[in-house]
This record gives C-alpha cells, structure tokens and sequence, in this order.
C-alpha cells in the first residue's frame, strides 16, 4: 500500500486528478484497446473532478478512448432525479469532457431484475479483461462503494441493504430527511474492486480517521470493508492531514519520508 499525506483537500484533489491522467496517457489507449477507469461519487471526489476538467480543458488529457463503470446507484431513484449517481456523474464530470456516451457504465438501480442487472455489469467489466484503476472514497464506518460493515470479502456486484449510519450521513443531499433516502442500492462488491489493477482511494476530513485508521493500521476484517485494502497489490490511499488524526505519528512520519525517494511499479 502507499499512503499520500498530503496538507488539505485541495492537494489531495490535484495528486489524485494527476494521478489518473498520468496513468491514461501512460497507457496511451485507443479504441480497441481504451483505458478502464472505476469511479466513485460523493462530496470528496468532487474535487478531483473540477480538477480532471481543468486538466482536460489544458489539453493535458483526453478520455475519448476511456471506458469507466461507476461504483454504485441508488435503487428506485428516477436517473433524472438530481441525487441519483447517473445525475452526479453527468452533472459533475461526463457532461465537462469528451467521452463517448457508449463508454459510460453506470449500474440501473430502476431494473426490476436486480440480479440480471448485476450480473450483466460484472460480465461487461470482465469483457474488457479488468479495470485499470478503481478511484474510490470512504464512507465514516469505513465501506468502500456501498460495501456496508458486514458485507462478503468475496462479494460481487449485487443489492445492499444501506444501514442506518448511511442513510443519516446520506440524508445531507437529500434536504436532511432520512425518510427520503433510498434504503437500498446496487453496488459492486469487495471482490470487483479488489480485481482491479490499481485501487486509488481518497480520504479526507477529520470525520474520516477512524476509516483511515482502519485502512492503514487495522486488521484485515468485514466490518470495515476499507480494510482490504492491504489485500490488494497496487493500493494507493492519498488522505489529508485532518484525517490522519487517529493514525501513529510513526505511521505518517513513514510514510512521508518513503515518499520521497520510493520507486514504484504497477506490475
Ligand atoms: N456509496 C458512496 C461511497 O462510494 C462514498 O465513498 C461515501 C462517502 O461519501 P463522501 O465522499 O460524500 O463522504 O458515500 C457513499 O456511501
């Protein structure tokens, strides 16, 4: 695993958005052979979108010969309705940059078939061998996409059951009431994420220690699916200083000096 402690969230937005640019023109894809990207919503990538755009907008980048799949969707909210994953996504990235509509995977949380629709995604992602780099967050107790506490470390995309923390931490985008947060959502699963060959997850806000915490120090364990990390060969955790706030000093002092002289491959 490397961790990234950086200052604030703005560094941590411009490491991340540099980071995927850096890894697709490195990859240098075409149409036959297009770079696949996994992406997550919620307030903390928000940032690192702005600046993919900008990154875009200076001809730096070009997603034209980029595939992604998102992470996870409500089920039962309309795609139009402005919290849905399909509208953040569109609203926030998609709709700034020049990738094609046809490589654009988003799971359809309106599907009467649920397990028709995850199994459908599951074999389109393995149609294009694996994904290349999963960008993700974190929620407070610690789940990775919607891979509540308790969730199978060998899970696969399928429905979930949102608990109760995550409908209150939810509730925020959806005028604070609870009551209107959808209670369940599609989601891919530990086992999808951790298929990719690169995982980089964004960790920010002091709110978020204790998931960091559990990330970098804890053991291996179901509750706190962000563990599993340590499972995965090419992790990369870029945090700011706020959320390292439960971490050992020795653990961030390591982590910043390796930093500065570590040499990494992503083999
Ligand atoms: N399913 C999403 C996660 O993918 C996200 O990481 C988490 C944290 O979101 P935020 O970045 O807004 O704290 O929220 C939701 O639960």
């Amino acid at each position: 695993m490397r961790l990234i402690p950086l200052k604030n969230d703005e560094q941590v937005a411009k490491w991340s958005a540099q980071h995927i640019v850096d890894r697709i023109n490195a990859f240098n894809p075409t149409e036959d052979r297009p770079f696949v990207l996994g992406l997550p919503t919620g307030g903390t990538p928000l940032k690192t979108y702005r600046e993919l755009i900008k990154l875009y907008q200076a001809g730096k980048v070009s997603f034209k010969h980029v595939v992604t799949f998102n992470m996870d969707e409500y089920v039962g909210l309309p795609k139009e309705h402005p919290q849905s994953y399909h509208s953040f996504m569109y609203n926030n990235f998609f709709n700034h940059v020049d990738i094609p509509e046809k490589n654009i995977n988003i799971l359809d949380g309106n599907t009467p078939d649920h397990d028709a629709e995850c199994r459908r995604y599951e074999e389109k992602i393995k149609s294009y061998g694996k994904i290349n780099l999963f960008m993700g967050g974190v929620g407070v107790d610690g789940h990775i996409a919607f891979n509540e506490p308790a969730s199978s470390l060998s899970s696969r995309t399928r429905i979930k059951t949102l608990t109760p923390d995550t409908l209150i931490a939810n509730s925020r985008f959806f005028n604070n009431d609870v009551s209107q947060v959808p209670k369940y959502a599609l989601t891919i699963g530990v086992a999808t994420l951790l298929d990719a060959e690169e995982v980089m997850l964004l960790i920010t806000g002091h709110q978020k220690a204790l998931a960091l915490q559990a990330c970098v120090e804890g053991a291996v364990n179901h509750l706190w699916t962000v563990s599993t990390l340590q499972l995965h060969r090419h992790s990369i955790v870029v945090c700011d200083e706020p959320a390292t706030q439960e971490l050992k000093v020795k653990t961030v002092k390591y982590f910043t000096e390796l930093e500065a002289y570590a040499i990494h491959s992503v083999i």
